[in-house]
Order: structure tokens, then C-alpha cells, then sequence
């Protein structure tokens, strides 16, 4: 990815689609988080490097466009005055510290935090579009790439970051995210697993609202908890199976030794399905069920597939994972970033921040 120049703070902090950068692909920065610290002072490091109004001006936008019914805005005002009943701890103390330390409204980053429990069901509004993919590399390791393409990918590249989640002053996980968004989409915990989420869009709102009330975990939320608290690959897909979620969800998992890789189809309180890597050189999910046929407009399996097929294990390495993801329709006008990870080398994560997609 040499070819890349870095993000800078300047970059990062701007939030408008006018003042986003040419059409060239960018690392994202890497910002530590330390968990010894109190959770409520736990992202003070990430958020002095941005302007707290600009940040408001960003998120207000993104739940307007994401949240338009003043009934769910209504709805998600009552879950931010009764936060410690909905988000789990250290989690609702992180988001009153940001709210606190930094004067942005809880609601908002609540309302920011939740986007996803509250828009994965059966619609038509939103397009789908996340690929991910865990593959045995030329050299046999597991490599586990994803792209991850949301609605409103022009606003949230100006939020993209890497956060180094420290303890005792080393890694404890690595993980990709965007300002202000304390659960975790994309990570890895070295010499253990890596996880990524694509969307999964079944049932209806009501039954999210139900699991939320049996206290269900907000989807992405577990992921990090599973990253901060899962000591190897099985306990991470035993977690992640089994543990009930405000929304459906496929969770892609890499472990840190040849056959291990899982895609975990889940319900909200039940596991789905699960498929195994384990003599397939890689697998690879977008937003469908496995043992259903992707939709004709939307068939960026099939893509990924004959993309991988071309490569070939012989060839596989993070760079040529990187290829793979940057094929149309995998790579597409949604594609927020491009995450490469292993959990058997820490010196291969990186995110590009996809400056470079296709426009509309
Ligand atoms: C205060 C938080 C600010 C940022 C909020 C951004 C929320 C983004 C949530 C993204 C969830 C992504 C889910 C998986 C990606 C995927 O499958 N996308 C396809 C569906 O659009």
C-alpha cells in the first residue's frame, strides 16, 4: 500500500462532502485508546485532535439521513435518558465521557452508536453492500480482509480511523471504526482471531425493539467485548454464536492457524447457521444468506468468488487480497474502507480509507 499517502488530523477532521481529498485511496491513523484508564476518560486522546462542533455538525447529519422518523428519534432520546438499561458498561460510561469531556450531546452519540441495531431488518431503502473474506495466504497464513460500504460512505470516510486498544502498555487489539463510534466493526487480536460484521437485513424493527428490552447486546458492542475478553479463536466464535444481539448479523471470524475461519449467521437471541473454513482455502460473505443465491442486482459474491478464483491460493497475500476487494461491485460507490488483517501477523493491519470509489 506504499503508493498511499497518510491521513493527517487536518483530513480527519473535515466532515463535509465538499472538502473530501482527490481520488486517491488513504492510510487511516492509528489513535491509542488505554483501557486502564476510567472508561469516562478512555477517548479523550482520540478526541483533542477534533473539533467537538464539527463533529456534532457530522453526526446530527448522518442520523438525519439514517433516522428520519421523528418516532425513533423519539424512541432512542428515551434510551439515552435511560442508557445504563440498554448499552452495557464500560460502554455507557465511554459514551458519557465523550458526551461530557467534549460537550457533544448523548443523545446524538447514542442515537451514532445504535445506527446499525436500528437499521438491520427487512427493507428496500437501504442498498446493501459490505464484503468480507478470510483466506489462507501463499505463505499459510490467514489473511482476513473486508470492505466496509454504508450509505453514507462520503461523510464517514472523514471519520475513518484505526484504534490501538492498549493494556499495560501493549496492544491488546487493533480495530477500525469512526469518530465517536465505541463498538467495533472490524478488528483483530494478535496470535488470536480477527472479526468483521456485514449487515443482515431480516425480521422487522419490532423484533430489534424486543431483543433491546431483553437486554440483548447492541451488535457491535459484543464485538469488542469478544475482542477485549475471547482468549482464542474458539472462544471468539463460541461468543459470538451464541450471545443474543439487538440486530441479525454475519459475523466473519479469522483464527491464527490454517481451518480457521467461520461465518456465523445470527438471529437476533439464536445462531443461524455457521459455515467452517476448514479445508477451503478461504470464504468469503457479503449481506445474503449462504445457502440462498445473492439477488441479480446485487451479486458481489459471485464477483468476489471469481476474483479469488483468479488469484489462487499460490498468489494470495495481503496486497492481492487488496485487489480482490477493489473489484467492481465489491469495490463500489459505498465502500467506506478496506481493512487487511491476520491475526497471525500484527504487521499486516491496515486500513485504506477508499478516497478512490467509484462515484454515483
Ligand atoms: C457516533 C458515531 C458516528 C458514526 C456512526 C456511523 C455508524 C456506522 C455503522 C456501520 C455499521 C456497518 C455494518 C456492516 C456493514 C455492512 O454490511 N454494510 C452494508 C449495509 O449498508
Amino acid at each position: 500500500f506504499n503508493q498511499y499517502r497518510l491521513a493527517n488530523d487536518e483530513l480527519l477532521s473535515m466532515t463535509k462532502d465538499e472538502t473530501t481529498p482527490g481520488k486517491e485511496a488513504v492510510s487511516a491513523k492509528t489513535y491509542i485508546v488505554n483501557l486502564d484508564l476510567p472508561p469516562m476518560e478512555r477517548w479523550n486522546n482520540v478526541f483533542q485532535h477534533f473539533n467537538p462542533e464539527d463533529f456534532t455538525v457530522a453526526i446530527r447529519t448522518l442520523i438525519h439521513e439514517f433516522l428520519p422518523s421523528n418516532l425513533v428519534i423519539y424512541i432512542l432520546e428515551e434510551v439515552a435518558s435511560e442508557l445504563d438499561r440498554y448499552i452495557p458498561q464500560p460502554f455507557a460510561d465511554e459514551l458519557r465521557g465523550i458526551s461530557n469531556n467534549f460537550r457533544i450531546g448523548l443523545g446524538d452519540l447514542v442515537l451514532g452508536n445504535l445506527v446499525y441495531d436500528l437499521s438491520a431488518f427487512t427493507h428496500s431503502t437501504f442498498p446493501r453492500a459490505c464484503t468480507s473474506i478470510v483466506a489462507l495466504d501463499k505463505m499459510g497464513r490467514i489473511i482476513h480482509g473486508r470492505n466496509l460500504d454504508y450509505l453514507i460512505g462520503k461523510k464517514l470516510k472523514a471519520l475513518t480511523m484505526q484504534v490501538d486498544y492498549q493494556k499495560n502498555g501493549k496492544t491488546l487489539f487493533m480495530a477500525t471504526t469512526y469518530l465517536g463510534y465505541i463498538g467495533v466493526i472490524t478488528g483483530t487480536k494478535n496470535g488470536a482471531f480477527s472479526v468483521s460484521g456485514d449487515q443482515r437485513n431480516t425480521g422487522n424493527i419490532f423484533e430489534n425493539f424486543l431483543s433491546a428490552l431483553n437486554g440483548s447486546w447492541p451488535t457491535f458492542m459484543l464485538q469488542r467485548m469478544v475482542l477485549e475478553d475471547a482468549k482464542d479463536y474458539q472462544e471468539a466464535v463460541a461468543l459470538l454464536s451464541r450471545t443474543s444481539t439487538i440486530a441479525p448479523v454475519y459475523f466473519i471470524v479469522g483464527g491464527a492457524k490454517p481451518g480457521e475461519g467461520a461465518i456465523i449467521v445470527r438471529d437476533q437471541a439464536h445462531l443461524r447457521n455457521i459455515t467452517l473454513m476448514d479445508n477451503r482455502w478461504y470464504i468469503l460473505e457479503t449481506n445474503y444468506d449462504p445457502w440462498n443465491a445473492p439477488p441479480k442486482f446485487d451479486d458481489r459474491r459471485d464477483a468476489g468468488i471469481a476474483a479469488m478464483n483468479k488469484v489462487g491460493r499460490e498468489n494470495m497475500d495481503p496486497e492481492e487480497l487488496y485487489k480482490v476487494l477493489s473489484v467492481p461491485p465489491v469495490f463500489n460507490t459505498h465502500t467506506t474502507y478496506t481493512t487487511i488483517m491476520s491475526a497471525a501477523d500484527p504487521n499486516v493491519y491496515r486500513t485504506m480509507i477508499r478516497y478512490d470509489a467509484p462515484s454515483d
